[in-house]
Order: C-alpha cells, then sequence, then structure tokens
C-alpha cells in the first residue's frame, strides 16, 4: 500500500495555494509536510481525505497503491486523520466512541476489538469514561484508537502533538509512529517542529506560490 500525490496544486479565489506538491509514501512510513502558517497544509491533507470545501479549487492525482482517490466518495476512501484536537463524540463512553467508527459488522465482535485495542496502549479502565474525563493524553491516544478502528488504509496527521506537553507529545508521537509502521500503512504528517519529523528524507516545506501579475 503507498499514496501517492502526482502535482496536487489547490486554488483558492484562482489564486494558487501552495508550488505544485508531488510525493510518494511508502506502507509504514511517514512523510512530513512543512510550510508557513496559511500555505495551505492542511487544505491539501483535505483534498487527500476528500473533504476539500467547495471554495477551493484542486488539480493533480492522489493513488492509493495505484489506484485514484479523487472521485471516490469519503466514506470509502479509507484515509483516516487525526487533528490538534481529538476527534471524540462528547455523549459516547470510550468504548462507544470506538465501536461507533468500527466498520459494519457483528456488534460482539466490535466491542471485543474495542477493548483489545484499549488494553493494547493499557487504556482498559478508561473504557467507561465520557471524554471530558480523559487527560489530554489519553485523549489523544484514545482518538489514534478510534480512527485506526475505522480500519484505514493510510493516516493523515494535522499537527496531533502540538497540543501536548513536551513528555506526553514524545510518548504519543512514538505510539503513532510505531503504530504506522506496524499497521503498514503510508501516512502524511503536517508539522510546524522539527522534532515531530520521522525520517528526513521524507519532508516537504511548502512554499507559497510566488504569483506574477
Ligand atoms: N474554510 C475556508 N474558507 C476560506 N478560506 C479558507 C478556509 N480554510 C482555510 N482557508 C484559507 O486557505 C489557506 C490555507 O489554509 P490552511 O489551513 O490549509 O493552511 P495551513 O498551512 O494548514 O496553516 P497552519 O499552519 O496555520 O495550520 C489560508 O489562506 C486560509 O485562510
Amino acid at each position: 500500500m503507498s499514496l501517492e500525490l502526482k502535482q496536487v496544486a489547490i486554488g483558492l479565489a484562482h489564486r494558487p495555494l501552495f508550488e505544485p506538491v508531488s510525493l510518494t509514501v511508502a506502507a509504514g512510513k511517514v512523510f512530513s509536510l512543512m510550510g508557513p502558517s496559511g500555505c495551505g497544509k492542511s487544505t491539501l491533507l483535505s483534498f487527500v481525505a476528500g473533504t476539500l470545501g467547495e471554495q477551493f479549487d484542486a488539480r493533480g492525482d492522489i493513488l492509493l497503491d495505484g489506484q485514484p482517490l479523487q472521485g471516490v466518495p469519503v466514506e470509502k476512501r479509507r484515509v483516516g486523520i487525526l487533528f490538534q484536537d481529538p476527534l471524540l463524540f462528547p455523549h459516547m463512553t470510550v468504548l462507544e466512541n470506538m465501536m461507533f467508527a468500527a466498520p459494519a459488522g457483528a456488534q460482539a465482535g466490535k466491542k471485543q476489538k474495542a477493548q483489545a485495542a484499549l488494553e493494547s496502549i493499557g487504556l482498559q479502565q478508561c473504557a467507561g469514561y465520557y471524554p471530558r474525563q480523559l487527560s489530554g493524553g489519553q485523549a489523544a491516544r484514545v482518538s489514534l484508537l478510534r480512527t485506526l478502528a475505522a480500519e484505514p488504509c493510510a493516516l493523515l496527521l494535522d499537527e496531533p502533538f502540538s497540543k501536548l506537553d513536551r513528555e506526553t507529545r514524545a510518548h504519543f508521537r512514538a505510539l503513532v509512529f510505531t503504530t504506522i509502521a506496524q499497521r503498514n500503512i503510508p501516512a502524511i504528517l503536517v508539522t510546524h517542529d522539527e522534532d515531530d519529523i520521522a525520517d528526513r528524507n521524507r519532508v516537504l516545506h511548502l512554499t507559497h506560490q510566488t504569483v506574477h501579475s
């Protein structure tokens, strides 16, 4: 499984946001995207996820395992996203959040899988908690598990470490990178912090497109 972007360009109000991007991420690897605030990093991720707003126009190709993603509905893309803030339903317990994210299937199987996932990172005691009862680091880990429960074929990481304190951040980052390697899925990470870069050979600095008039 690989994720490939070919000459991807996004415009807003007929102005290109950044120089066209081409990159390939192999299974189990993390490609880091950096660049100045507002240059379009999150927008690029939303294009890959299939959630790009109508105010943007985009061109170029996205290929997952060699197959074009454009035209595939969001819910069928199998692309998971982690944001700065954990994405959890406040009215559902941790276990319910995870079961909700799992693909359609037997309810009993879902529960067992969710419990096993929580156990694998030592959070089994949090199964019945509501998101407000979790610490920042616990919420980040549950959010990761929830994203993984959907069994994504690729992962997009939009500054998921930036709000965590230094120690929690290092632990969570290690967990995310190990998980990506174990699941053998490609990932793109947006970050402002050099410390987050998983691999110095896989970094792209997005630059604002110079508009010539
Ligand atoms: N919903 C929206 N409607 C209109 N313009 C938007 C919208 N979302 C983002 N933009 C604009 O698109 C551009 C790119 O925004 P984006 O959030 O992708 O940048 P970024 O590189 O991720 O920034 P940061 O590093 O600050 O998170 C910015 O000029 C922003 O103002």
